[in-house]
């Protein structure tokens, strides 16, 4: 998948099953999420993130989103609990958006979608030896979902749209240490989850989805600046805006979505 997986010029989301037949499988992510249809499961406990030792290195344009990598070569920073067996490491954060003005979340709940979504992604490093190889385990990912609608300024989201400019163009990266996300989470821990994939090819069905209910607020200009990034890269001609990163919703197939 080149960086123009998303942008429209270059085919979007519609023709990824011609490279990766598994877009028509029966786990596919995201979905639309509807409240009265999902199941309170009295098995799923809360869950708990422990990022408080988490260790930062870098935010970078990988040409379909920009992304915080974390260093994971312990469980410093963990998500745990709620339907998930063991501690999943924090590997990195990313968001999908929309273009101005409209929407850009991936889940949608009951139809409805939200401006933007970030996704906190974490792998199953008690069952694999690395993040590749649980990234095709249908255990090996833990993906943490926060719905983000406008409204006033983020405190804390300037530190990121502070340093978009730095990795305009895809392949570039910039130091950014000491980033804590969770500064980025809502008061509330409630979530909705279900089995699902990687929403950006390869499409693997590896993730165990963890949707929280309550979305943060972020402002029109706090989001506007991530539509200043772009999906080419600095040597190319052509300059493709990077919007509308975001996958729509995939048949549920007959999956359960629980909350808690
Ligand atoms: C085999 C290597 C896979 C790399 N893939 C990264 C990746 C992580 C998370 C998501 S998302 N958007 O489902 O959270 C998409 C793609
Ligand atoms: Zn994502």
């Amino acid at each position: 998948a080149d960086s123009c997986c998303f942008c429209l010029v270059c085919q979007g989301p519609p023709v990824w099953h011609k490279n990766y037949p598994v877009a028509q499988g029966n786990r596919q992510s995201p979905i639309d999420i509807i409240p009265h249809q999902t199941s309170h499961d009295p098995g799923l406990g809360p869950i708990t993130l422990n990022y408080d030792q988490c260790t930062s290195i870098n935010i970078t344009n990988n040409g379909h989103s920009v992304v915080v990598e974390f260093e994971d070569p312990d469980d410093r920073s963990v998500i745990l609990g709620g339907p998930l067996d063991n501690p999943y490491r924090l590997k990195q954060f990313h968001f999908h958006w929309g273009g101005k003005g409209c929407h850009g979340s991936e889940h949608t709940v009951s139809g409805n979608s939200y401006a933007s979504e970030l996704h906190l992604v974490h792998w199953n490093a008690v069952k694999y030896k690395t993040f590749g190889e649980a990234a095709t385990a249908p255990d090996g990912l833990a993906v943490l979902g926060i719905f983000l609608e406008t409204g006033d300024d983020h405190r804390w989201l300037h530190m990121i749209t502070d340093a978009l400019y730095m990795v305009k163009f895809k392949g570039s990266v910039t130091d950014f240490k000491a980033f804590n996300p969770k500064c980025l989470l809502p008061s509330s821990l409630h979530y909705w989850t279900y089995l699902g994939s990687l929403t950006t090819p390869p499409l693997h069905e590896s993730v165990i989805w963890i949707v929280l209910k309550e979305p943060i607020i972020v402002s029109e200009k706090q989001l506007g600046k991530f539509r200043m990034l772009l999906f080419t890269g600095e040597e190319e001609d052509e300059r493709i805006r990077m919007e509308n990163n975001f996958r729509p919703p995939q048949p549920l197939k007959g999956r359960k979505v629980s909350f808690k």
